[in-house]
């Protein structure tokens, strides 16, 4: 393993997906919401989609932590936890090709598919099992799923599809897909009184049984180009509508994924993560985490 100096950082994207990796038993500050919305934000900080910590878990070979830029802690990410994947075996923390990671979303199993320069490149993490039921998603609704049910957001219905994946999500199937529609609902969509805890949002096309093109608002984070668990949420959905096969890609923004749902909607997701920049935070911003 190698050795870090003090509050080193990782930045690590998948498909345009940003995360930045840190050791909570190497940083020297408290990652409190100031500290997360300042290190996240790209005019005071580094700028990222969220925060991955790195910590202990006396259930799996490691555990790990997932923060949204607004400070909120989320249970599960798809992209994240290939990044962190690939962040604990490029620095020799985990130095097997599959492994177990805790989430607050649960416990998956993440293999190392392809290396380069004995750097990971290829990752494939198995996210566990769809969930439908309402009101474990959560959701408000009182039917037991929630199968294209209309709600209203700022001023306009969408027929929405609630599942979560570990973290919730409301999939709304589309003919065409706007940029400026999604970014003019989403907000009102994360946040509408029928969801709780707040909600991920997709718009999705499909364009065949085996593709489906997306887009998506993140809860906590807004629009980004690419979404590992949002990938999954959509692949469960349209395989529950019988849209679509069992290998299904999905085309975001910034790339592709391929996911896989098999019969009893357990998830695989399998997609590249590339390394951005490492470093170390600086004391001056350390310092302004805690203004
Ligand atoms: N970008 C992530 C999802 C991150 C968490 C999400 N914003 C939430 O609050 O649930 C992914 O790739 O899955």
């Amino acid at each position: 393993m190698k050795q870090m100096n003090k509050n080193f950082f990782v930045k690590t994207h998948g498909l345009g997906n940003e995360y930045i990796v840190l050791d909570g038993k190497n940083i020297t500050f408290e990652l409190t919401q100031k500290a997360i919305t300042r290190i996240c934000n790209v005019n005071f900080g580094i700028g990222s989609d969220g925060i991955l910590l790195l910590v202990d878990s006396n259930r799996a070979d490691i555990g790990l932590q997932i923060f949204n830029p607004d400070g909120s802690e989320a249970e599960k990410s798809g992209n994240g936890l290939r990044i962190f994947c690939k962040y604990v075996f490029d620095y020799g923390i985990i130095t097997k090709n599959e492994f177990t990671v805790e989430t607050k979303g649960g416990i998956v199993k993440a293999t190392i598919e392809e290396t380069v320069n004995n750097k990971a490149k290829i990752i494939t993490v198995d996210m566990g099992q769809a969930i439908f039921k309402s009101d474990l998603i959560p959701t408000k609704f009182e039917t037991p799923e929630v199968d294209n049910v209309t709600i209203e957001a700022n001023g306009k219905s969408f027929d929405v599809n609630c599942v979560s994946v570990g973290n919730p999500h409301c999939v709304v199937l589309k003919e065409d897909l706007s940029i400026d529609e999604i970014k003019k609902f989403g907000p009102f969509l994360e946040n509408h009184e029928m969801f709780p805890n707040r909600i991920n949002v997709q718009f999705a096309k499909v364009i065949n049984r085996n593709e489906v093109e997306v887009l998506i608002w993140e809860r906590g984070a807004g629009f980004t180009l690419a979404s590992g668990s949002s990938s999954c949420a959509v692949a469960s959905v349209m395989k529950k509508k019988g849209l679509v096969d069992e290998n299904i890609t999905i085309k975001m923004q910034g790339g592709t994924l391929k996911i896989k749902v098999d019969p009893d909607f357990n998830i695989r997701m399998t997609g590249e993560v590339r390394e951005i920049c490492s470093g170390i935070l600086s004391e001056e911003l350390i310092e302004d985490t805690n203004l």
